[in-house]
């Protein structure tokens, strides 16, 4: 990492939140640094999906939701914006009649902004970006744990003949060899299914379940013990359908599902993952015309923030002034 200071948000001390840039977190734009190591790329793609359409307007609702974050997170401990350059990448333009061509643009688009070193933070757009970013991934760092957040497993063959949609990323990852079978596990199933097979299927294609009925008994520390568990150490993908969460926490999305997780649970996992060897994420699914009160960009925002956050390097954290739990100061 360069010794450069990294530039962080607007101060909105000197310019209010609901002014100035539209970027993620009013982080600097990718073209206004000269390093970059993690990178918001926006991916404004939903032909993919099989119910209610929107999310497509999913970046920029995630953006103008993410406004509201500082640079000082509290219980992780970390600067995020400080110990490391984000920036925000813009987004990846892509077909929208075209399924085929608008993989071939994401994995392009993700493939310029990994090979400058950067980290990815993606804001879908529906869960079928997630093959081309794994594709990407595993270029770079071979077949990769998988962690999934989900109502759904994702790992269907096709819908109406099509094999590329947002019910199926997962199972074309496993079929080409993307994903680590040993260390891959989905978070927060639950709903019905199309029949018991497709649970011996999915563990077929290299999944554990963990899902969302486990919360009950585990709690979200209990869950983190298991995914700590199946992942190790190995290079770790994180991807997170807002689906995840109950409609009652995130009701902006296209196939909702009722008993989810809720934000604090799914918060208190992600916080945890600066234990892990975390080299990408992404946050799906989020069709901001469902939305309310911008709950669900909201929880979009602040589970990238913590993400972005457990990214970080840890020999930089912020020193902790004694007794206050947080520095003074810091009132971006
Ligand atoms: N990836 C998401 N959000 N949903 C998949 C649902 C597939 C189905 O309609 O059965
Ligand atoms: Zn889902
Ligand atoms: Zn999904």
């Amino acid at each position: 990492m360069s010794s450069t200071p990294a530039r962080g948000p607007v101060d909105a001390t000197v310019t209010p939140r609901f002014a100035g840039p539209a970027t993620f977190a009013r982080l600097p734009r990718i073209d206004e640094v000269d390093r970059v190591d993690v990178a918001v790329v926006g991916v404004p793609f939903d032909s993919g999906v099989s119910y209610r359409p929107g999310a497509r307007f999913g970046p920029s609702h995630v953006r103008a939701s993410s406004r509201l974050l500082r640079n000082y997170n509290p219980v992780q401990d970390v600067e995020p914006f400080s110990t490391q350059q984000v920036v925000d990448a813009g987004d990846i333009a892509c077909n929208p009649f075209d399924i085929e061509e608008a993989v071939r643009q994401i994995d392009a688009g993700a493939r310029s902004i990994v090979e400058r070193g950067a980290r990815l933070m993606t804001i879908g757009g529906d869960h079928t970006i997630a093959l081309p970013l794994l594709r990407v991934m595993e270029e770079v760092h071979g077949p990769i744990a998988v962690v999934h957040f989900d109502a759904h497993l994702d790992t269907w063959d096709t819908y109406f003949g099509a094999p590329v949609t947002h019910g199926t990323p997962f199972r074309r990852a496993s079929e080409e060899g993307l994903i680590d079978q040993t260390g891959s596990m989905h978070v927060g199933i639950r709903g019905p299914l199309y029949s018991r097979q497709d649970l011996t299927d999915d563990e077929m294609l290299g999944f554990q379940v963990l899902g969302a009925h486990d919360m009950d008994d585990l709690g979200w520390r209990g869950a983190v013990e298991r995914i700590r568990a199946r992942v190790g150490d190995r290079p770790t993908y994180v991807s997170l359908d807002i689906d995840v969460l109950d409609p009652a926490f995130a009701p902006g999305t296209g196939t909702p599902e009722a008993g989810g997780l809720t934000s604090r649970e799914l918060l208190g996992i992600l916080r945890a993952f600066a234990e892990l060897n975390l080299v990408g994420a992404d946050i799906v699914e989020v069709a901001p015309a469902y939305d309310h009160a911008e709950v669900t960009g909201i929880a979009a925002a602040h589970a990238a923030y913590e993400l972005i956050s457990a990214m970080a390097p840890r020999d930089q954290r912020a020193e902790r002034a004694p007794g206050t739990g947080h520095r003074g100061g810091g009132r971006r």
